[in-house]
């Protein structure tokens, strides 16, 4: 028994064993799987953690992407609409008050909107708030009255002073405060309704928008109404007020309303204000911080000033409202009409140049406006001709340089593509006013020919035969025209009698004279030629004028500043019309249109010639030996021109005198001017050396000349020089043509007059000339033994026309009063007169 319960024992101890091994096996078992399974909880955890993170990675870098690309986008819209709104609301209706001022609309402005405050956004710059009015919404408040009326007074400021002075009328219905609520513009005379007058205002403003056929300015209609004002309201005043809702935008009638609902209505703008911020049906959901009202300073001397505007009436038309809807559409074939001004309603005035009236002349003392009415007149004409239809030659005899603005200058390289030729500081230089009316009058002589060969006797019946041929209109120009006129010598009397025949049949011919002078004593010239004055039946006088209307025509002198008559009846009273002249003095605004019309050009459109009295003309590279001298065997002209200088006339050619092999052919050159003697010397040598092979011999007997003698020598291709130590006046005889240019030759002295008279005498027939400088008239005739025949053409410098007598066929000697850089030239050979020419400048530093 025992041992079987040992037996037992032993064996349950056995089993208890094996299972307490197995058991053992399964917890090592499930003890690992236990930490396995936390290893990979462990990895799980990591790998979720790696990703959280990179995913807010990702994100952040997103966000801060999509940031990015918010604040852009937000703030190139904030740009755009910031450019938007400039655009939208420019001058007084956008600046901010610390910056406002009243701005005058320009030509062609329709209304924009009006700012009433500022829209934050994103911490950027803010930008203007802005609300419609003008010819687009009417205005409904709501909010505190009080801070409503200084959004009110804000607006209807914008809208004023955005605007012309009287276009914007106003009407304050306040039956509370009497007009009170807006009193700051009571200088402009706003209509103020009381309580009890809504009816009328309602009806006549209902009759207003009825009857307005064309809408010429806007009416402002603002309703302070109070409690009484909405509770006594009548069917038939809301009736009245719906139909102004729903008709006045159209007709320029706008409401501005507070304390009043007005009928739903696409043209009502809704402004809804609270804690001064406004919201506003056009803006959505935009918050508008309204601006601080405008300084009540501000607003009375705005009204002030506008008012005090309104009692001088509308301001006169600037030049840009000359100016035609579109550039050289006009032809002149019948004639040239363009406005000047604007007569007091604001109406333009034109003037015509044509068949009748054909020249116009006007008048006025110094200082009242003659250069501003021509270059407003010219303005006018530019814009409307084409240089196909009007070609101008312009001329100014006063001491300005009022032309110079139309021609290529060292600033501007535009000029003003119809002129043709301007003369600026000539009021010396009355040969370049001759010249140009000989011009004038050679064109007239062509157009006569061409009109006759056509069958036809005026400039419209030319261009209707002949459409192919050039044939503008011509306006000639002449301010201070008696400075041409008045002296008593032959200048004046072929001036005055080409002006005649010009001003005779210029008319039929497309060639109009314009001409102005201050002096009563200028316009006597005229009245001294019943025949001339006769044909400038278009007057205009500006204020203070005398003698410029008929006698009994006062109106020049009561006329203001600024203002002209014009009168195309030769100035009889009843046929004017008075102007008021834009200004024309802005250089810049003129600048703008004249580079317009210069880029519009025609090709081939050449540059006009300038004539400038001050200026002093190089002597032109074609005329000097540079490049390619001439060889010993080049042929040699008959008769080599020697340039002496510019001849005073319209195309700027150089005077010459031909050396041909003919006694007499020598020049003298008479003067004391070193300078320009020399300059004539150097021309004249170095324009024969670049025509053909010669030879120079250089006789210098001034030492004040030697510099601009050694210059010339060294420019030119083959030379030799004498002085005072080895004068010498017998060159051989060559082939080539020999000139021998002598500075101071009356300092030769008598041994060697004997030398100098026969190569004077016999030298161009050997073809050997003297170009010879003696300082007087005196001198010469003393070298000469009182025999000036081998003296053929003289240039006089600072010589009396009575010491040149002996030089001269007609006795007493020409008419000349020396002038500094004018000469005067005769060549016996080919001159009746003599002609004044400028020395060119040769031997100055610049050169
Ligand atoms: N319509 C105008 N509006 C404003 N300013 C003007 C007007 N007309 C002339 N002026 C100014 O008056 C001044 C004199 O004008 P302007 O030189 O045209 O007179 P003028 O009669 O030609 O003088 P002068 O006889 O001395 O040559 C100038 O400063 C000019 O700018």
């Amino acid at each position: 028994m025992g041992s079987h319960r040992n037996a037992l024992v032993a064996a349950i101890r056995q089993e208890l064993a094996e299972a307490r091994g197995t058991a053992r096996a399964v917890l090592a078992a499930a003890e690992s799987a236990r930490g396995e399974a936390q290893q990979r909880r462990r990895l799980v955890r990591e790998a979720y953690a790696t990703c959280l993170s990179r995913l807010a990675e990702a994100r952040e870098a997103t966000r801060a992407d999509i940031e990015d690309r918010y604040r852009g986008e937000a703030a190139r819209l904030a740009g755009h609409l910031r450019g938007l709104a400039t655009v939208s609301a420019t001058g007084a209706a956008g600046a901010p008050w610390k910056l406002w001022a009243p701005s005058e609309p320009a030509p062609g402005w329709s209304p924009g909107l009006l700012r009433i405050g500022t829209i934050s956004f994103d911490g950027a710059t803010p930008l203007p708030g802005l609300v419609p009015l003008l010819d687009v919404a009417h205005l409904h408040l709501s909010g505190p009255p009080a801070i409503l009326d200084e959004v009110i007074t804000g607006l209807l400021l914008r809208a004023l002073g955005s605007t012309r002075p009287g276009e914007v009328e106003l009407t304050v219905y306040d039956p509370e405060r009497l007009g009170g609520t807006l009193g700051a513009f009571a200088p402009l005379g706003p209509r103020i309704v009381g309580p009890g007058g809504l009816t009328a205002l309602l009806d006549e403003t209902v009759e207003h928008i009825c009857s307005a056929a064309v809408r010429e300015s806007w009416r402002l209609v603002v309703l302070l109404a109070d409690r009484a004002t909405t509770e006594e309201m009548t069917r038939a005043q809301r009736a009245q007020l719906d139909r102004i809702v729903r008709t006045g935008v159209g007709r320029g009638v706008h409401l501005v309303v507070r304390g009043l609902e007005l009928e739903d209505h696409a043209a009502v703008e809704r402004i809804v204000v609270r804690d001064r911020v406004a919201t506003c049906a056009s803006l959505g959901r935009l918050e508008v911080q309204l601006d601080p009202p405008p300084p009540a300073e501000r607003v009375a001397a705005f009204c002030r000033e506008t008012a005090g505007r309104l009692c001088e009436g509308p301001p006169p038309a600037r030049l840009a409202d000359l100016e035609p809807a579109r550039t050289w559409a006009e032809s002149s074939r019948h004639g040239l009409i363009a406005p000047i001004g604007d007569s007091t309603d604001s109406s333009l005035v034109e003037v015509t140049l044509g068949d009748d009236p054909p020249h116009a002349l006007i008048g006025g003392p110094a200082e009242s406006g003659k250069t501003n009415l021509i270059h407003t007149w010219l303005g006018s004409l530019a814009t409307r001709y084409g240089p196909e239809e009007l070609a101008l030659y312009l001329l100014d005899f006063t001491d300005g340089e009022a032309f110079a603005r139309y021609v290529p200058g060292p600033r501007d390289p535009s000029w003003l593509p119809q002129v043709r030729l301007a003369g600026v500081n000539v009021s010396g230089d009355r040969e370049f006013g001759l010249a140009m009316l000989r011009h004038l009058g050679e064109e007239l002589r062509t157009r006569a020919q061409a009109a006759k060969r056509h069958d036809t006797d005026r400039l419209s019946g030319l261009r209707g035969a002949d459409p192919g041929g050039h044939w503008p209109r011509i306006v000639a120009v002449i301010d201070e025209f008696p400075a041409l006129l008045s002296g008593r010598d032959g200048l004046a009397d072929e001036a005055a009698e080409l002006l005649e025949d010009l001003a005779r049949r210029g008319r039929s011919q497309g060639i109009h004279l314009i001409l102005a002078c201050q002096e009563v004593s200028g316009i006597q010239v005229l009245w001294g030629r019943p025949g001339l004055i006769a044909q400038f039946t278009l007057r205009i006088a500006l204020p203070k004028a005398r003698r410029v209307l008929a006698d009994d025509n006062l109106a020049a002198s009561v006329i203001p500043r600024h203002h002209a008559v014009v009168n195309p009846e030769s100035g009889l009273a009843g046929a004017n019309r008075v102007v008021r002249l834009p200004d024309a003095g802005d250089r810049t605004a003129w600048r703008a249109v004249q580079r317009r019309l210069w880029r519009s050009r025609p090709s081939g459109c050449e540059e006009p010639r300038l004539f400038d009295g001050n200026a002093v003309p190089r002597l032109p590279s074609a005329y000097r030996p540079s490049g390619r001298v001439p060889s010993a065997d080049a042929p040699v002209g008959s008769s080599p021109g020697a340039v002496l200088g510019e001849r005073i006339d319209v195309a700027a050619r150089p005077a010459r005198l031909r050396l041909g092999r003919m006694p007499g052919r020598n020049l003298a050159v008479l003067g004391t001017r070193t300078d320009e003697a020399c300059d004539v010397l150097a021309a004249a040598a170095l324009s024969l050396a670049a025509q053909g092979p010669a030879h120079f011999s250089i006789v210098c007997l001034e030492p004040a000349a030697e510099r601009a003698a050694a210059r010339l020598v060294a420019e030119l291709p083959a030379a030799d020089w004498y002085d005072s130590s080895d004068v010498h006046f017998g060159p051989s005889a060559s082939d080539v043509p020999r000139y021998v240019i002598g500075y101071g030759l009356d300092a030769a002295g008598p041994p060697h007059r004997p030398a100098l008279r026969t190569l004077l005498t016999d030298g161009p027939e050997q073809r050997i000339h003297v170009l010879g400088w003696w300082r007087g008239a005196g001198r010469l005739r003393d070298d000469l033994a009182g025999r000036f025949d081998p003296i053929g053409a003289w240039v006089a410098l600072d010589v009396h026309g009575s010491e040149l007598a002996p030089l001269y066929p007609q006795p007493g000697g020409p008419l000349w009063y020396p002038r500094p850089r004018r000469a005067l030239f005769f060549d016996r050979s080919v001159h009746r007169t003599p002609e004044v020419i400028i020395p060119y400048e040769v031997n100055s530093d610049h050169t």
